[in-house]
């Protein structure tokens, strides 16, 4: 079977000449082209768009070109707080996605040109965007396995009308491109036409912007990240004196790549300016981010969510715990690690018939052999225990407190030099 190229086709201008020029240029290389219609199912024209590209493509076949037709119907909505655009373009990937591997093509062409990324660009800043969101559309991408280009990135506008009227195409017109909600055709019908008349050269200018943010987004994510390896681990906690360290300008890239990495969804930029302005002088200190907070604890920054960090007290629970061993403990929010050890540990006689339990409040701990018992609390704030690293059980052998979360073996129940032993260890999650 001859290699085959997809084409995303709207049945719009723009992605009409692109199917017909790559389908005649398929013609001349002895390849194959895949057109890929989705249609979106939110208005009723789009029955009548289908049906078009489908005879258009059919008609094109017929004359000798080397072309093969395949559409989706998008079924399903938006989710609540979803936007219908956000939805559509989500769904509209995925169902070209499936349609170029179903039909053996790894490659995607997408059929934005110069005019789209200008406006891209610009509407990105009056967002306030970063180098990231500045850099505008990628002119080649991999996701899913697949390749999407765009390969009139770079091309004007006016070529691709001068395309469509040397070879007669016909296409249709979007009418939602009438509606001034929407801010790209608010910028289309309002601001490019005096912005051109002023600046003649504005689109070449401002894709020629989008190119080098998209070098400077790349460089600053290379360099944050080298940065950020000597301050956290994977998506540790972030070494927060080692962080005020840095050259101002580089804290909040490399929060923002942290943050990134930590909370495995948008980091709203209103979060990382707000740390940026408040870490250098903070000491302990709680932060709302998506899906959780952020706490700041002995110079380490931390995520917690939200099940950790809210978590309810669980019922109390009778464990052999005199073996080495990790036991998860879910409904706690973490893992209690028993190990071997040759000193400071406790005897296995006393867990073998363990219990944990949640504060209740009133227990004592004995930190050191000849120190006195005293409250939990007092004992957690003189040794600045973090609140999530005390959150996990207590662990009691009958009414004996034996271990502490943050605190370690009650000095009670310690065993002798030279004895087998075990320590224990609370690691959240
Ligand atoms: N319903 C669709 N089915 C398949 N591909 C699509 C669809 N809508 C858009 N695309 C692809 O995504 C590109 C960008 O879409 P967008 O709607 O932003 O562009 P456009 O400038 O209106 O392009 P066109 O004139 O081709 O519709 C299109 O050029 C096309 O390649």
């Amino acid at each position: 079977m001859p290699a085959a190229v997809a084409v995303a086709a709207s049945g719009g201008r723009d992605s009409t000449a692109l199917l017909h020029a790559t389908a005649r240029a398929a013609r001349e290389l002895g390849l194959e082209v895949h057109a890929l219609h989705v249609h979106h199912g939110l208005v009723a024209s789009a029955d009548i768009w289908l049906a078009q590209l489908r005879a258009q493509c059919a008609r094109w076949a017929r004359s000798g070109l080397p072309l093969h037709f395949h559409a989706t119907r998008l079924a399903g909505a938006p989710a609540r707080g979803e936007s219908v655009e956000a939805w559509a373009r989500r769904e509209r990937y995925a169902a070209l996605a499936a349609m170029a591997q179903a039909a053996g093509c790894d490659l995607v062409l997408l059929a934005q040109h110069r005019r789209d990324q200008a406006e891209t660009l610009l509407l990105q800043a009056l967002r306030g965007g970063g180098a990231e969101a500045l850099a505008a559309m990628p002119r080649r991408a991999e996701r899913d396995g697949l390749v999407w280009a765009r390969p009139w990135l770079d091309r004007p506008r006016e070529e691709i009308e001068a395309y469509l009227r040397r070879h007669r195409l016909r296409w249709l017109d979007d009418e939602s491109n009438d509606d001034e909600a929407f801010a790209r055709n608010r910028l289309r019908r309002q601001v490019w036409p005096a912005l051109l008349a002023a600046f003649p050269e504005a689109e070449q200018q401002l894709a020629a912007s989008a190119r080098r943010a998209a070098e400077a987004a790349a460089a600053l994510k290379v360099l944050a990240d080298i940065e950020l390896s000597a301050l956290a681990e994977d998506d540790g906690p972030l070494d927060v004196a080692g962080w005020r360290g840095l050259p101002e300008t580089h804290r909040a890239p490399v929060l923002r790549r942290w943050l990134q990495s930590v909370l495995a969804r948008p980091v709203p930029e209103s979060l990382v300016r707000r740390l940026a302005d408040e870490l250098p002088a903070a000491a302990s200190a709680r932060w709302p981010a998506p899906g959780g907070e952020l706490r700041l604890h002995d110079a380490r920054l931390v995520y917690v969510p939200p099940q950790a960090a809210e978590a309810v007290a669980p019922e109390s629970v009778a464990l052999d715990l005199s073996s080495p061993r990790f036991v998860e403990l879910p409904s706690w929010g973490g893992v209690l690690e028993v190990k071997a050890v040759a000193e400071g540990g406790v005897s296995p006689s006393w867990l073998r018939a363990a219990e944990l339990r949640a504060r209740q409040g009133g227990e004592s701990f004995q930190a050191a052999p000849r120190a006195t018992p005293r409250a939990l609390k007092k004992q957690f704030q003189a040794r600045r225990v973090a609140a999530w690293d005390r959150a996990g059980p207590l662990v009691f052998s009958g009414e004996q407190l034996v271990f502490v979360p943050g605190l370690g073996i009650d000095a009670r129940c310690r065993a002798a030099a030279g004895e087998a032993q075990l320590a224990l260890f609370w690691r959240p999650a």
